[in-house]
């Protein structure tokens, strides 16, 4: 069988410190980019709203239009700055997620820009589960007070390595996509994310490591780095784990890039030892990667 990941890719997750300046947050990420292109990434991530502060009351006035496709610089400076940024790295660039809005529908959106090396968008992933939550005396959150949900599985093919899943920060909490991502050929799930000191603590590696283990392929969370005087504390802790559900990479708090360099036979020899692949009962439960699913591929 041809490997999912046909040759190495060395994997850098940005754990960006964000703050309330735009520019000054693409421009942060400008340098922290360049820096993991000159260490050899083929692949780098922002974090999940790595243009903004990550908050309800923010999303209206950093949100930027995307289409019709290509948007003018006014529209999305964000668009512009990444697809440049990628052109200039020669490296595929996950813009981790910018406040989306659309005006002929007047929705918000937590999307996802991910483009090639040359700067040719090649995907955009809208956050399908929002994050509302409720944990008395810890964290409310309901980003559904703002934003609408997007509502397709996201799948990326980059043909010298192959194909990969894009998903955002509470999409990971839902672990059909990421099954039905790995059933359809993928050997990488990327979630940028802000978790925060309640859930982070509790879920954040444990759910970066199940969807690995569940799936036999490679995760890398990317969150922004923390900041105590912001209004929402993320965790930090952005992480590459492997195919065996082992942790490659963590980043700690504060910003900083972790890189992991991603091998094909981990995945082959995962699912060799482990041979969950084909084990499978069918005939006792469905398989959910098939039937009416939405998919941008
Ligand atoms: N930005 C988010 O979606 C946060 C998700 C989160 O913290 C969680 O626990 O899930």
């Amino acid at each position: 069988m041809a490997s999912l990941l046909k040759k190495p890719l060395k994997l850098a997750l940005v754990q960006l410190a964000t703050g309330a300046d735009k520019a000054a947050n693409l421009a942060r990420a400008r340098s922290r980019v360049l820096e993991a292109s000159k260490s050899g990434a083929n692949l780098i991530v922002l974090p999940e709203c790595f243009n903004s502060p990550y908050g309800c009351q923010y999303f209206p006035s950093y949100a930027e239009t995307l289409l019709p496709h290509p948007p003018s610089k006014t529209d999305s400076p964000s668009y512009h700055a990444l697809s440049a940024l990628a052109a200039e790295s020669k490296a595929y660039l996950l813009g981790g997620s910018i406040p989306e809005y659309v005006p002929s529908t007047k929705k918000y959106y937590n999307t996802s820009l991910f483009f090639s090396p040359k700067g040719d968008l090649l995907a955009t992933h809208r956050k399908v589960h929002l994050f509302d939550i409720d944990i008395p005396g810890k964290i409310t959150f309901r980003e559904s007070d703002v934003l609408s949900p997007g509502n397709k599985v996201t799948l990326v093919e980059l043909p010298e390595y192959g194909k990969i899943a894009l998903a955002i920060c509470y999409d990971i909490r839902f672990p059909e996509l990421a099954t039905i991502a790995a059933r359809k050929g993928c050997f990488l799930l990327l979630y940028p994310g802000a978790f925060n000191l309640t859930t982070g603590a509790l879920h954040w590696e444990l759910q970066a490591r199940a969807r690995a283990m569940d799936n036999q392929v490679y995760v890398g969370l990317c969150s922004p780095a923390r900041d105590m005087e912001a209004s929402y504390n993320a965790w930090g802790h952005s992480m590459v784990v492997d195919p065996n559900a082992k942790v490659l990479c963590e980043a700690g708090e504060k910003e900083e890039v972790v890189y992991a360099e991603l091998k094909g036979e981990a995945i082959e020899e995962t699912r060799k030892g482990i041979p969950i692949y084909t084990q499978r009962r069918f005939d006792v439960y469905p398989d959910v990667s098939k039937g009416d699913i939405k998919f941008d591929e």
